[in-house]
C-alpha cells in the first residue's frame, strides 16, 4: 500500500492536505480490494451498504468545481484518485522516467494477474502525466496502443519506465513499459496531441 508521505510532489496541495486525502483514499483502495475477497451474508452487506451510502453523503458536503478538486491534483501521481492505480516515480529527466507500480487487487482480472483495462489505464495515466510534466501540457491521447508480453502478477513491485521518443508541433510520441524484474509485462506505444483553444 502507498505511503501517504510520498506524494505532493509539485502538486497544489499543502502536505498537510494531501497526507489526509491519501489516506481517506488509502482506505477506499482497502475497502475495494477487501470487497475482491468475501463472501458475507445478505444482512451484512445489507448494513455496509448503508454505512458506506452515510460516507458518500457526507462527503457530498463538500462538492467543489473541478479546479479545486483535490483527485484532479498533479501532484499526486494517480495517489489521490480512487480509481486510478498509484505509482511511484523514482528518476525524471527531461526524456525518461523510472518508477515503480503495484497493482492490488482491486485491479485483479483473474488467476492473480493484473486486468488488461487496469493497465491499459495506468498507461494513460503515467504517459499522459509525463507528457504534460515534460512534453507539452493540454495535450490528450490520441491513440494508446498495449501489447501485453506477458502476464502482470498483482500485489507485486513491477518497474515502471517511459520515454518521450519525439515531438513534432502539437503532437509528442511515447512508450511505456512494465516489467517484473526482467520479465517485460506490457509495452505501450501513444501519441498526445496538445489541445488548441477553443478545443475543451
Ligand atoms: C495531466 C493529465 C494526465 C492524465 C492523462 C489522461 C489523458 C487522457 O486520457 S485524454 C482522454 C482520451 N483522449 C481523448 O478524449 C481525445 C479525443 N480526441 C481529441 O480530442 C482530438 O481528436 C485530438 C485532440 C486528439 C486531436 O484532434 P485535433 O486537435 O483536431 O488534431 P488534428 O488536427 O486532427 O491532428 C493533429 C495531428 O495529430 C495527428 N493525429 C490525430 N489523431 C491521431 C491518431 N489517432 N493517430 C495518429 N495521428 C493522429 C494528425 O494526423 C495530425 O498530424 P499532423 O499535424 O502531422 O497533420
Amino acid at each position: 500500500m502507498s505511503s501517504p508521505g510520498a506524494v505532493c510532489e509539485e502538486g497544489q496541495l499543502s502536505a498537510a492536505q494531501a497526507d489526509a486525502f491519501v489516506g481517506m483514499i488509502t482506505a477506499f483502495r482497502d475497502l475495494q480490494s477487501t470487497l475482491c475477497l468475501v463472501a458475507p451474508p445478505p444482512e451484512t452487506m445489507t448494513e455496509l451498504t448503508g454505512a458506506i451510502e452515510n460516507v458518500a453523503t457526507r462527503l457530498k458536503e463538500f462538492e467543489v468545481g473541478e479546479g479545486e478538486r483535490f483527485a484532479r491534483d498533479l501532484g499526486m501521481r494517480g495517489q489521490g484518485h480512487p480509481v486510478l492505480i498509484p505509482y511511484r516515480v523514482t528518476e525524471l529527466s527531461e526524456t525518461s522516467m523510472l518508477g515503480s507500480v503495484s497493482f492490488g487487487l482491486a485491479n485483479m482480472g483473474g488467476d492473480g494477474t493484473a486486468h488488461g483495462g487496469a493497465i491499459t489505464m495506468l498507461f494513460d495515466d503515467v504517459l499522459g502525466t509525463f507528457v504534460s510534466r515534460r512534453g507539452q501540457p493540454d495535450s490528450r491521447t490520441a491513440f494508446l496502443k498495449v501489447d501485453y508480453r506477458n502476464i502482470t502478477p498483482v500485489n507485486r513491485e513491477l518497474r515502471l519506465t517511459a520515454s518521450i521518443d519525439r515531438i513534432e508541433g502539437r503532437k509528442t510520441f511515447v512508450t511505456g513499459a512494465l516489467a517484473d524484474g526482467d520479465v517485460v509485462c506490457a509495452e505501450a506505444e501513444a501519441l498526445f496531441v496538445r489541445v488548441l483553444p477553443p478545443q475543451p
